[in-house]
C-alpha cells in the first residue's frame, strides 16, 4: 500500500512556508487507516512494549488504535490543563510554535516499557518532551512509531539512538 498517496500536502498553514501534511484524507479511508496500523504494528512489535503514550491529538488517532491492536495500554499525552488528577508539565517548540504537554504521575509505572505514537516526527521536540515525562515517571522509552517523518527537519538526529519507526518519508 503506498500510503503517501494517501496524504494530502497543504502550502503555507498554518504559517507561510510550512508543507502540511494532512492525514485525514488517509483516516478517512477504513482499508488505508488500518492498513498503516497493522504495518506500524509489524515494525513495533519486537520492542516489546508494555503501554503506548501518544500525544494529542493527532498521537490519539495512531496511537488508541495500535494499542488495541496490540492488546497494551494508552496513555495520553495531553496538552497543559486538560488532564484532571495530578499532573506534570513540560513545555516545548515545534515547527511552527510553542506549546505545553502534561501526563498523569501515575500514568507509567516505573520500569514500563513505552512506545511514543504520533503521526509526525517533524523537529522532534514534542517527542523529546514526551521522552522526558515519560522518564521523569520512572518509565523506560522502547521506541517511537510515527505514520511520517520529515527528513528535512532532522528530528531523529535530536532524538539520538531511540529506535524510529516511520511508514513514509519526506
Ligand atoms: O516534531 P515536532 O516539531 O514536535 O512536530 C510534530 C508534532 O506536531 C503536530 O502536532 P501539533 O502540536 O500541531 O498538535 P495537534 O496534533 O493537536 O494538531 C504533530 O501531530 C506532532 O505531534
Ligand atoms: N509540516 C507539518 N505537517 C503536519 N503536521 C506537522 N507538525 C509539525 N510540522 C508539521
Amino acid at each position: 500500500m503506498n500510503f503517501k498517496d494517501y496524504i494530502r500536502v497543504i502550502h503555507d498553514f498554518p504559517q507561510p512556508g510550512i508543507r502540511f501534511k494532512d492525514i485525514t484524507t488517509l483516516l478517512q479511508n477504513g482499508e488505508v487507516y488500518r492498513g498503516a496500523i497493522d504495518e506500524l504494528k509489524k515494525l513495533v512489535e519486537a520492542m516489546n512494549i508494555d503501554v503506548i503514550a501518544g500525544p494529542e491529538a493527532r498521537g490519539f488517532v495512531i496511537g488508541a488504535p495500535l494499542s488495541y491492536a496490540l492488546g497494551v495500554g494508552f496513555v495520553p499525552i495531553r496538552k497543559s490543563g486538560k488532564l484532571p488528577a495530578d499532573a506534570i508539565e513540560a513545555s516545548y517548540s515545534l515547527e511552527y510554535g510553542k506549546d505545553k504537554l502534561a501526563m498523569h504521575r501515575d500514568a507509567i509505572k516505573p520500569g514500563q516499557r513505552v512506545l511514543i505514537a504520533d503521526d509526525l516526527l517533524a523537529t522532534g521536540g514534542t517527542i523529546q518532551t514526551s521522552l522526558n515525562l515519560i522518564e521523569q515517571l520512572g518509565g523506560v522509552v522502547a521506541g517511537a512509531a510515527f505514520l511520517i517523518e520529515l527528513n528535512y527537519l532532522n528530528g531523529r538526529e535530536k532524538l539520538g539512538d531511540m529506535d524510529i519507526v516511520s511508514l513514509v518519508q519526506y
